[in-house]
């Protein structure tokens, strides 16, 4: 490390350390003139994640200061990818010139001051941000005595402002559902280490931030500051908690923007009592929102969004990670949706029509941050347009039979009869057709828009011509044709005359007009008053009209801020539309169908589809097998709990993951990918599908693979869907299967929830014969000419063998591996024939004590074998060589 005490550093560089000390934890851009300088730790760091060139720049305590620098200009993708890798960057701005400077004296230096903080949670900038996104931002407070958490969501880009409450136990997977992308909490807090316990595992970034806002006094005095009220009654009600946990949100939104107040709308109380929870590693394994490796692309949601506006697809993302339990709520979506089916022609306008929506949200929290340009206002103007050419689409009565959509109608027209309208007209009598980017260039405002501005313009334009017509006045008036009106930076603007003609002018009429300013040996020029006037004019006039302007400006953005709320819920009911009619657009292009919904455990899927494997197989000119699924409740007519078998390949994974995709698409509202599909609702879904290590935080894959399960153990209901993949293949076999088979007793005894289980243990397909509501099913799969076919059809029953040496033959192991491996099986199997592992498993019969009123497991049949019979079935003797031929046969002597 270097020491980058302030001890003996140069003016300059004491500058530097006394900023950089206040921000230890960022990265701290340094403005310089046109540049933004990184210095010593900094610099290494952002050359290193930049690739940028990192140089020197003077000397430290004897040692050469390592430096960084980008271009002021072009700095925001360098930022972006700072924040990418996980840093945050403090802005230092110079704020005042150097010229200002000097006047303190000459060697003072420029002030600079850290105008803003730029963290993954609180970015505004457009090129910064995922337009199709939610950017929150979260923070958690815990009471340690009554167990309760509050956590605060706001996104500073859109102006979004949420709290809700709720138990310990749930905060992690609270937070997965808000997907945040920072978590701020409160250091030195009572009860830190249990909130990090659980925060740990997530993938945002954690922020410990110390305010003493945080207390309930203290939340209410930020939401009075934030929101400008004298009291907070008028917000409704909140728990302490819920204030302390604003008022750390709201500290620390003001410390990454130095001060400035939060511009957001007023907090919205949430309760996700009414949600279906999906935890992170569910989220992970389903690739709901995101990839496993983290693209958007090849997730649920890029499958099914089809939505035309940013803001509906973040709607869209919003309501896929949150998916709802309650039924008249999810109906009512889904009665959206299915009207639209039945409106092509009104649809298909409204979606053309959204296409050119621009987005509105992020655009209003520009205006309210301060960070807006022309072309902002001019969305809002778009916006409003577009609403109104969309309003009538939604007139039609049959349209309006559906309550969500006669409520966006409602929403829509009332937004626009509150002062949307004029304030439309507004604005595009104000603004040009095509803004500039900066309001400080100036040209924003329609000629005829302002009288004083089309005066200032004409003179800042015309200056020649008035000129020009000046000086033939004046050389009528004073009968001097060879009369000039020049110009030059000392004197600006001054008439010039021939000495010849000196006597004339100053004996003549219009003497008293002319004022002598500088005698040359062949001329003498002159001013005059009116010059001096007109010459002042047309110099101002080009800053008094940027000036104007700004003001003009201003007052534009004054106007929009008055509609603000209008403005938001004329977005949430755009967004609304957008996501009712791309589920529809959706639905009819993926033969999808509406799912039914019920309170008690049922769950039919018939001919299903994986949304996201079908379409990239069709993209590959393949069909998709669909599949049927049918858990029972009670009543005990179809099992509850399905173990999954077949060969590697043949479609267990997609089949599992189908199944939590549609009960999640359903709940959330979405027609579903299916023939039908009836469903009682479920309350969470867990899915630990496939091994992963996570060494960076110190656990093996089993490990982590035995955390999950836990988990899934501990927290689900007899209302959850539980998918569970392969689980206890990370160990030992025997440790494996023991696992797995207790886990599935566990589940189908004690949780007594839905589920499916894929395995390539067979010995758990036992199961169903010893477990009530336990079933199997199984994908087929055919050999043919030695070749393996993968029906991927869902089948009733075990599967017969594993095929795993024909998998991996298919995928190309060298021929002699394949070979010992066949023979390796076989031997395996042999033995195993004398001795089932499970007939010695009476260990998994829960006692009624332990686990409830489970049967105990019985002894499985024996299964036959003649593994001599069974090598010679295996073998292809066109394939095998003279001395693979010859080991064969010492291999079958060794088996009779
Ligand atoms: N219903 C289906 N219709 C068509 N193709 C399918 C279907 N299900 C799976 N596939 C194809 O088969 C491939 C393998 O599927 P999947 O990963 O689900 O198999 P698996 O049985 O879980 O394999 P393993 O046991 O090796 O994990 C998929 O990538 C997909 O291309």
């Amino acid at each position: 490390m270097t020491d980058t005490s302030a001890k003996s550093a140069t003016p300059f560089m004491a500058q530097y350390l006394q900023i950089k000390a206040q921000h230890p934890d960022a990265l701290l851009f340094f403005r310089m003139g046109d540049f933004y300088e990184l210095f010593f730790e900094d610099a290494i760091h952002a050359a290193d994640v930049l690739d940028i060139t990192l140089t020197h720049r003077g000397q430290h305590q004897g040692e050469k200061i390592p430096m960084a620098g980008v271009p002021h200009h072009s700095a925001e993708p360098y930022l972006a990818r700072l924040i990418r890798a996980g840093h945050r960057v403090a802005v230092c701005e110079q704020t005042e010139t150097p010229a200002e400077a000097k006047k303190r004296g000459y060697k003072a230096i420029v002030n600079r001051e850290v105008v803003r903080i730029v963290t993954p949670g609180t970015l505004t900038e457009d090129t910064l941000l995922d337009a199709r996104a939610e950017n929150l931002l979260a923070a958690v407070l815990h009471d340690p005595a009554s167990g309760e958490i509050a956590l605060a969501f706001a996104d500073i880009s859109t102006g979004r402002f949420s709290v809700v409450s709720d138990r310990l136990a749930r905060l992690s997977s609270l937070i997965a559902s808000f997907q945040p992308k920072e978590i701020v909490y409160l250091q030195g807090a009572d009860g830190e280490s249990d909130i990090l316990a659980q925060l740990k595992p997530m993938s945002a970034p954690l922020t410990p931030h110390v305010t003493r806002q945080a207390s309930p006094q203290g939340g209410r005095d930020s939401l009075k500051g934030a929101f400008h009220l004298s009291s907070v009654e008028g917000l409704g009600q909140f728990t302490s908690l819920e204030f302390g946990v604003m008022g750390l949100l709201l500290s620390y939104i003001e410390l990454t923007q130095a001060g400035i107040p939060p511009e957001l709308d007023f907090p919205r109380r949430e309760s996700l009592s009414g949600n279906l929870i999906v935890d992170e590693t569910t989220r992970h394994a389903l690739e709901i929102e995101r990839t496993q490796a983290g693209s958007r692309k090849g997730s649920l949601l890029d499958a099914i969004d089809c939505t035309r506006t940013a803001s509906g697809a973040r709607l869209l993302n919003e309501q896929l990670s949150r998916p709802l339990t309650d039924v008249a709520r999810i109906n009512m979506r889904l009665d959206a949706i299915q009207t639209l089916m039945e409106f092509d022609h009104q649809r298909d306008d409204i979606r053309s029509a959204l296409s050119a929506m621009p987005d509105l949200d992020r655009a209003r929290a520009r205006l309210r941050l301060n960070r807006a340009s022309p072309r902002d206002l001019q969305a809002i103007a778009r916006g409003i347009g577009v609403s109104q050419t969309i309003l009538p689409e939604l007139d039609d009565p049959g349209l309006q039979g559906a309550a969500l959509v006669s409520d966006i109608h409602a929403a829509i027209d009332q937004a626009i009869s509150n002062g949307l309208g004029p304030l439309q007209g507004h604005l595009s009598s104000m603004l040009v057709d095509e803004p500039p980017l900066l309001a400080n260039d100036g040209g924003m405002i329609r000629s005829g828009a302002s009288e004083e501005l089309d005066r200032l313009r004409t003179l800042r334009d015309d200056s020649k011509k008035i000129i020009a017509a000046m000086e033939q006045r004046y050389q009528a008036d004073t009968g001097i044709s060879q009369l000039k009106i020049k110009f030059n930076n000392m004197l600006g603007y001054y008439v010039e005359i021939p000495a010849r003609f000196v006597d004339d002018l100053e004996k003549g009429e219009q003497a008293s007009l002319f004022h002598r300013r500088q005698g040359l040996a062949n001329a003498t020029r002159y001013t005059s008053d009116e010059l001096v006037e007109i010459a002042r004019e047309i110099e101002g006039a080009t800053s008094e009209s940027k000036l104007l302007e700004l003001r003009l400006f201003e007052a534009l953005i004054h106007a929009v801020l008055e509609h603000s709320e209008g403005l938001r819920d004329l977005t949430h009911a755009i967004s609304a539309l957008d996501v009712a009619c791309a589920g529809a657009h959706w639905a009819i292009n993926n033969e999808a169908c509406r799912p039914e919904l019920f309170a008690d455990k049922r769950l039919e899927v018939e001919a299903g589809r994986h949304p996201v494997v079908e379409a990239a197989l069709r993209k590959e000119g393949h069909g998709f097998v669909s599949n049927h699924v049918s858990l029972g409740d009670e009543s005990g007519k179809d099992p509850r709990l399905q173990v999954i078998t077949g060969p590697n390949m043949a479609g267990k994974s997609t089949f599992l993951r189908q199944t939590a995709l549609l009960v999640i698409l359903a709940q959330s509202g979405w027609f579903v990918p299916a023939r039908r599909m009836s469903l009682g609702i479920v309350d969470r879904v867990f899915s630990r599908v496939g091994a992963s290590d996570d060494l960076a935080r110190g656990k093996s894959t089993f490990m982590v693979e035995m955390l999950e399960t836990a988990s899934i153990l501990n927290q689900a209901s007899d209302r959850a869907l539980v998918i569970l993949d392969e689980v206890g293949r990370g160990t030992s076999t025997y440790d494996g299967l023991a696992i797995a088979w207790s886990c599935v007793e566990y589940l189908h005894d004690v949780i007594r929830c839905r589920g499916l289980f894929a395995t390539h243990y067979h010995e758990l397909t036992q199961l169903a014969a010893r477990l009530p509501f336990a079933g199997n099913l199984s994908l087929k799969a055919r050999e043919w000419r030695g070749d393996l076919i993968f029906l991927h059809e869902i089948q009733e029953g075990p599967a017969d063998k594993s095929y795993g040496v024909q998998v991996a033959r298919l995928a190309g192991l060298p021929k002699a591996a394949v070979l010992r491996a066949k023979r390796v099986l076989d031997e395996l199997e042999a033995d195993k024939s004398d001795h089932t592992v499970t007939d010695d498993m009476p260990l998994f019969s829960f006692s009624e004590d332990e686990a409830g009123a489970g049967p105990a497991p019985e002894k499985a049949d024996k299964p036959t074998s003649a593994p001599a019979v069974d090598l010679l079935s295996e073998i292809e003797p066109d394939e095998l060589s003279p001395k693979e031929a010859l080991d064969l046969i010492y291999q079958l002597k060794g088996l009779v």
